[in-house]
């Protein structure tokens, strides 16, 4: 049995603390998909081994895990573990296949709702179908030795029905929304079931040492606001009370990240998540004043600027650090996952930008706090 209760100390842990909403030095900086095809080590590694074995192999999925850790050593603030949100329609059952070049392929999509009964398991055990990313989790905490904290993560309910209607990518969505549309019952059932083992799951990954959990509910802006509110809203909020009342004292920040759906952030910032993502959709000074204060924002520069060569790459990164402010209640990010064809040196320069200019914004708060105290006591 791997060793969950002695993890070697933090020695950063900045995203924490902004997640938490205290004060930091600089902004925290991750970066969503950070281990993966950009990366020259993880494309070696794929020659070798099919995606869902590294996910199943804790060994290999550690060290996938650690690959943007030890590139951009002591640039990156946060790790994120190695697998996919497509765990979890595999874990009920579902057959999913990663096909280079394509993406996540089922051969067998849900059709109409009575392939429910006979594609999905009644009760999912999370311990005997996805112990590998639990033991994952485990080990990627000893590997990391405390560097950064470890986020662990789910697919929301909304995204990963409509991977299972669908089969796969989309551009419309059609089949997924015909079920909501024509069986809005059945799509609740389903939502509830795949709900129940997201809270398991998220749980489980605190439990095997996760430090902070992510929700991707990736296709959110696929529904209008009045959808949004109905079919993925309400599980949402689900997830977040039941996994913190589960965990109790030994509950880790949460974020939610609902691509598209920037029409919802005033309820995303108040269903009890203490971390909301935000899509390149956002400015900083409209997302601060929806949500004032209540959570801390994470995001949000559009990914495709990482190809826009050095001088667009410091101009964004800099707009954004400076427009959300460098030391309360914010963590730097892309605006959705890097994108498999960015240089390995782009992303290198974000990073940088984002460490230089969040010191100088800090630096400058800092230096405006003192001029104010000197007035008052003046
Ligand atoms: C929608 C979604 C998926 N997976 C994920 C999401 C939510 C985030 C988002 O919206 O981008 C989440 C995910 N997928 C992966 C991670 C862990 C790695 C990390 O973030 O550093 C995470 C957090 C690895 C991956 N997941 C996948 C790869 C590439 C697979 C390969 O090597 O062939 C990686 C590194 C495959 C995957 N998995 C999925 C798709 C659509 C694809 C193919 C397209 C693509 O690559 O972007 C489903």
């Amino acid at each position: 049995m791997a060793d969950t209760t002695s993890f070697p100390p933090l020695k950063n842990d900045l995203i924490l603390r902004a997640a938490r909403g205290e004060k930091t030095e600089r902004a925290p900086v991750w970066v969503m998909r950070q281990a993966g095809r950009y990366l020259p080590e993880f494309r070696a590694e794929r020659v070798e081994n099919d995606f869902f074995k590294i996910c199943r192999t804790p060994e290999l999925a550690t060290k996938v895990t650690l690959q943007p850790i030890d590139r951009y050593e002591g640039l990156l603030d946060a790790s994120i573990i190695f697998s996919d949100i497509l765990v979890i329609p595999q874990a009920l059952g579902m057959t999913v296949e990663m096909v280079p070049g394509k993406g996540p392929h089922f051969p067998t999509p849900l059709v109409v709702p009575a392939d429910m009964a006979v594609q999905l398991k009644e009760k999912v055990d999370v311990h005997k179908e996805l112990q590998y990313v639990f033991d994952a989790i485990t080990m990627t905490r000893h590997a990391l030795n405390g560097r950064v904290p470890l986020i662990g993560f789910v697919g929301a309910p909304w995204t990963l029905m409509a991977y299972m209607i669908e089969g796969g990518g989309s551009k419309t969505l059609s089949k997924a929304k015909e079920w909501i549309f024509k069986y809005p019952k059945e799509s609740h059932e389903l939502l509830g079931r795949i709900t129940d083992v997201c809270v398991d799951f998220l749980v489980g990954q605190v439990h095997a040492g996760a430090q902070m959990l992510q929700v991707f509910e990736s296709w959110g802006g696929e529904l209008g606001p009045h959808d949004f509110e109905h079919f993925s809203l309400p599980y949402l909020a689900q997830i977040a009370k039941r996994v913190k009342a589960e965990l109790g004292d030994k509950a880790v920040p949460m974020c939610v990240f609902a691509k598209g759906s920037w029409y919802a952030l005033d309820k995303l910032s108040v269903i009890g998540y203490d971390v909301v993502s935000l899509d390149w959709t956002h400015t900083p000074e409209s997302a601060k004043a929806i949500t004032l204060g209540r959570v801390t924002l994470q995001g949000n520069m559009d990914p495709n600027v990482l190809y826009g060569g050095d001088e667009a790459i410091v101009a964004a990164a800099t707009r954004m650090v400076r427009g959300f402010g460098s030391t309360r209640r914010y963590i730097a990010n892309l605006g959705h996952g890097i994108l498999p064809t960015v240089p390995v040196e782009a992303m290198e320069l974000f990073l940088k930008t984002v460490h230089r200019v969040g010191l100088e914004v800090a630096a400058e708060e800092k230096a405006a706090e003192l001029a104010n105290d000197v007035k008052i006591i003046g």
